[in-house]
């Protein structure tokens, strides 16, 4: 129980909902179980005696209690619902508030579609534990001792017979098959997570699948996922079906008890024949609203095991976060002996680098691919926090400083750039929502893309764009935010180098006085830089202007010989 303490929490949040779902649904119960009783004392006064006022009565009391049923069962549910979904979306807000801060760690330690299947499928099934899990039990106890507690008026024993009855179906039986479902099950959810990853893997991988012919090996690891998510579902099925008929069966006999003991006591002279079959109808009629604790162990589980697989994403604890802001004007960001590693990974990506770049300069990192060259960028954007060393922005540590005000300040254009389903115009939106489509084509035209109309749709991940236009679109984006730190990670790396280096130019234009670190391949018109930043094996192994190292004829000088007898 546990793990549900949070989502109990959470659904407790709306105390006046949920005590107002269980009002309604103990007037429902208890009017079903009045409803039942007095007809039940209707049959035999009629066939007992011929008081026709007293008829009328129970007749209009059979009314009564029926409409109050109904009115009562729509209020239960009326309000039980609306807790639900109001604890479903705190659910979603408290998790996406502690999930946030663990990005992009997470994606090392959890695939896509593990990912996704949790934070749908997990969170959506938890909006069975207040209607399923939680709810039943106390509604059924409050009706089932107001029942028990009326009928000990009349007798003692029949009162004990439908307490046992009470535990045997509320908690006995519903407990046993928990256990047991505990035991024997708990797979369906990871299955159904492991579904979802191939699904995704097959869906991203496709074109390359079909091109090394691996399509059908992957159709069929999917279709054996599928096969064993259904399998798991039919059992979880006949589970519930057995514990249904095994409560269904427990209050039938509770009944032919009730029966049995009060047709003794009648016989015995301990009670007056009037009241038996009142006694009977009250007994089927608590037992019957028994039905919805069949399914208590699988939603009990399902529940558990869904919290504990939502907990697992968020359990670990995010890097404290600072809250100072960075001020206006121009910034300068220092990283002093930094080092990192990724998770798990034995080799530092970035080992010891220091560096200062100055407001209004331009700095070029350039090295060998996998020489630590992103992972240095990712550091400047504070996206990971240092193992090892100082981070500081406007001369105030990163740490200190809240992650968003440090990103606000900052154009970024990565070497992968997302693109959202929708079009040119609500991609270029995220930069700047209040830019009007005039700054929009002009930004745009800087780029290059003057022929693409904002309202040209841009498909999931921009796939109906090319690499290079993708690019271009990215940088479009980050014009339009126009702030003064640039951070380009192979900004051009797709686009042709005439065009790469007439937008490059209009960066500089547009962006005089700013701040620019970019990270190249191409050794070209490094000339225009301040700094050259030239990594190998995650360290910084010389830096300066293009002048001087070149003066120095050492490892960028090599890089340039290099280039230059490969395109002679
Ligand atoms: N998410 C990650 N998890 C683990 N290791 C990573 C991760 N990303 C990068 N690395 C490793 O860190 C090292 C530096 O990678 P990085 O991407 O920073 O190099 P790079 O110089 O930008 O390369 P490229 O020029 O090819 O883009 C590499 O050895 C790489 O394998």
């Amino acid at each position: 129980m546990n793990e549900l303490k949070h989502v109990l929490r959470l659904t407790l949040i709306e105390k006046k909902d949920v005590a107002t779902a269980i009002f309604f649904g103990f007037i429902a119960g208890a009017a079903s179980v009045a409803l039942m009783g007095s007809s039940g004392y209707l049959i035999s006064k009629a066939a007992l005696t011929s008081h026709m006022t007293t008829l009328v009565v129970m007749a209009a009391c059979l009314k009564l209690f029926g409409f109050i049923s109904a009115l009562s069962r729509y209020g239960e549910r009326l309000y039980s619902h609306r807790a639900t979904f109001t604890m479903l979306s705190h659910l979603r807000v408290s998790f996406f508030d502690r999930l946030a801060p663990l990005a992009p760690g997470i994606f090392g330690k959890y695939r896509s579609g593990d990912l996704l299947s949790r934070i749908v499928g997990d969170v959506e099934s938890l909006q069975n534990f207040l209607l399923r899990v939680f709810y039943p039990p106390v509604v059924l106890g409050i009706v089932f001792l107001s029942t028990i507690f009326f009928s000990s008026f009349f007798s003692m024993g029949i009162a004990a017979v439908m307490f046992i009855g009470m535990l045997l179906t509320v908690i006995v039986v519903p407990a046993l098959f928990s256990i047991r479902k505990r035991r024997t099950d708990g797979k369906t959810r990871a299955k159904r997570g492991s579904l979802a990853i191939e699904a995704t893997e097959f869906l991203y991988g496709f074109r390359d699948l079909k091109i090394h012919q691996q399509l059908n090996a992957k159709e069929q690891q999917l279709a054996n996922d599928a096969a064993q998510y259904n399998e798991s579902q039919r059992k979880e099925g006949l589970e519930e079906n057995l514990a249904q008929s095994i409560n269904s069966l427990v209050a039938l006999l509770v009944s032919f008890f009730v029966l049995g003991v009060g047709a003794y006591f009648v016989a015995a002279g301990e009670l007056n024949g009037l009241y038996l079959a009142m006694l009977v109808m009250i007994s089927i009629a608590a037992f019957e609203n028994v039905a919805p604790m069949a399914a208590f162990p699988a939603y009990f589980e399902e529940s558990r095991k869904a919290a504990v697989r939502l907990e697992e994403i968020v359990a670990e604890p995010a890097a404290p976060r600072g809250t100072e802001q960075l001020p206006e004007g121009p910034l300068d960001i220092k990283l002093t002996r930094a080092s990192f590693s990724y998770p798990g990974e034995k080799n530092a990506a970035v080992d010891d680098v220091s560096l200062h770049l100055k407001p209004g300069t331009k700095t070029a990192i350039v090295g060998p691919s996998g020489s630590g060259k992103s992972t240095l960028m990712q550091l400047l954007l504070n996206v990971f926090p240092l193992d090892h060393g100082q981070l500081s922005i406007g001369g105030i540590p990163a740490e200190k400083l809240q992650q968003e005000s440090i990103w606000q300040k900052m154009n970024v254009v990565l070497q992968e750039n997302h693109f959202f389903y929708g079009t040119v115009r609500s991609n270029l939106l995220i930069a700047d929502p209040e830019a009007s489509d005039e700054k929009m084509e002009l930004a745009l035209a800087k780029v290059q893309l003057e022929l693409f109309p904002l309202s040209m749709a841009v498909e999931e991940k921009g796939q109906n764009l090319s690499g290079g236009q993708k690019q271009r679109l990215a940088i479009a984006r980050a014009l339009l935010k126009g702030k003064s730190l640039w951070l380009l990670d192979e900004p051009v790396s797709s686009v042709d180098s005439l065009t790469g280096q007439a937008i490059y130019e209009e960066l500089f234009q547009q962006g005089k006085g700013d701040m620019f670190v970019t990270i190249s391949h191409d050794l070209a018109g490094l000339e225009k830089m301040d700094q050259i930043i030239v990594m190998e094996n995650g360290r910084i192994v010389e830096s300066g202007s293009y002048q001087e190292l070149m003066e120095r004829k050492s490892y960028f000088h090599q890089l340039k010989q290099i280039e230059n007898s490969v395109f002679a």
